[in-house]
């Protein structure tokens, strides 16, 4: 959720605005490039949602929603002008929700190593937050996103007060080797962090090079392991508003390349947060917002409610299963999540932080974004459960 992203509500209620405008400007001005320059100036637009993401999590940690040390020194700038109350709550509901799944996964695997994988992670804190909070914690934590981006998280890590929180925080130390750090050595290599069993894995690549289909299995199998990915621990997949911005097909293929890998005894889950409902009046003039600023929101009508997200997640093997195997695939909106998942003493804690006028706004906003979940496991006993916890979480049921 960014600032330019909400339709104006009184736009709404006269009609959903024109299309095209500035978009269709841009448009014909991208199609007279050549192909290789449409794609580097596509790729480029989508790069800066990253900054979107960042700033956004930055002014709602500023307003006091989220505890974040680590948001302002991986924000370019470390400085920004505050979101509407309504987008702050936006971030704060998205991150505690994906939090809370990730919390769950955690604690059920709090005996064994684990892994975690974050597609399109940009300047995401998240690891820096979980390694503060569970200091002693085994994991294994790996970042995807394009070089361009990968660099400059880097570039924000170089910074000394980022270095001091590490130490102070997270126990880690920057690696004092400038090779990880240089330039040359980030467009190739991925970038590390170690601290006990605890590591950080940051790899600049173009998710959709891991679409060609002449990949064979062993073939993935040995990029992964190259990569450092492990597949015989327990593995969650995340996608915080990434693989919206691959076509479809690719989108797929990623979440193929990863959850297929896996052996079915392995636990292997996958979470989304991203945006749904673009045929209703609100969904369309968001469409048409973001399309005005180049961004293209590929999957979206692929996968454009709860029931479509979750049967995605079936599609990739992770939903109710027979025999031994369980799962389960499951997917809430923003609002429902809002309402059911935090409890009234933090909501009141929330809604204290700032005076909200746009509460019609905020529910119409709401629904339209949402967070999917999916998993598998192999387990005779239900004590033996990694995702059991997921399973109790209140569910949304009906499209409302
Ligand atoms: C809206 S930002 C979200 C960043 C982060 N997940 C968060 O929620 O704060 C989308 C991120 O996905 C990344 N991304 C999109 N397509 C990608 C691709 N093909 N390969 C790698 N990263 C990609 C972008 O570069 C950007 O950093």
């Amino acid at each position: 959720m960014s600032a330019p992203q909400i339709p104006n509500l009184h736009t709404l209620r006269r009609g959903v605005g024109r299309r095209g405008g500035r978009g269709r400007g841009v448009a014909s001005g991208v199609a007279e490039s050549n192909n290789e320059t449409n794609q580097t100036r596509k790729d480029a637009i989508v790069q800066s949602t990253d900054t979107d993401a960042a700033t956004s999590r930055l002014s709602a940690v500023e307003a006091g929603y989220l505890d974040d040390p680590f948001a302002k020194l991986l924000t370019h700038g470390g400085h920004v002008d505050r979101r509407l109350p309504l987008m702050n709550r936006g971030t704060y509901v998205r991150t505690v929700a994906i939090d809370r799944l990730v919390d769950e996964f955690l604690r059920s695997t709090r005996k064994c190593a684990r892994q975690i994988i974050s597609l399109g992670a940009g300047s995401d804190s998240r690891f820096f937050r979980l390694k503060t909070k569970y200091p002693d914690i085994c994991l294994s934590y790996h970042e995807f996103d394009f070089p361009t981006n990968t660099a400059a998280k880097i570039h924000q890590m170089q910074n000394p007060s980022f270095a001091h929180s590490l130490k102070g925080l997270c126990n880690m130390d920057l690696p004092s080797s400038s090779t990880s750090l240089s330039n040359d050595g980030i467009q190739n290599d991925s970038f590390q962090l170690q601290a006990d069993s605890c590591h950080y894995h940051l790899h600049p690549l173009d998710l959709r090079t891991l679409t060609n289909p002449k990949r064979n299995q062993d073939q993935i199998k040995q990029d992964l392991s190259r990569l450092g990915i492990s597949l015989d621990v327990p593995t969650l997949l995340l996608s915080e508003c990434c693989l919206i911005y691959l076509p479809p097909e690719d989108a797929d293929s990623v979440l193929s390349y990863f959850t297929s890998a896996f052996h079915p005894a392995i636990p292997v889950a996958v979470v989304i947060y991203e945006p749904i409902r673009p045929h209703d009046a609100f969904g369309r003039t968001m469409v048409s917002n973001l399309t005005a600023r180049g961004i293209h929101l590929q999957t979206l009508h692929a996968h454009d409610s709860l029931a479509a997200q979750k049967e995605r997640l079936g599609k990739h093997g992770l939903g109710s299963m027979a025999g031994k195997e369980t799962g389960g695939a499951e997917a809430a909106d923003i609002d429902f999540i809002w309402q059911t998942w935090i409890e009234e003493a933090e909501k009141e804690r929330v809604e204290g932080l700032e005076w909200m006028d746009e509460v019609e706004e905020w529910r119409l906003l709401a629904r339209h974004y949402c967070v999917a979940w999916g998993w598998r496991e192999t387990s005779d006993n239900v004590n033996d459960s990694v995702f059991e916890p997921w399973g109790q979480l209140p569910m949304q049921d009906e499209e409302a």
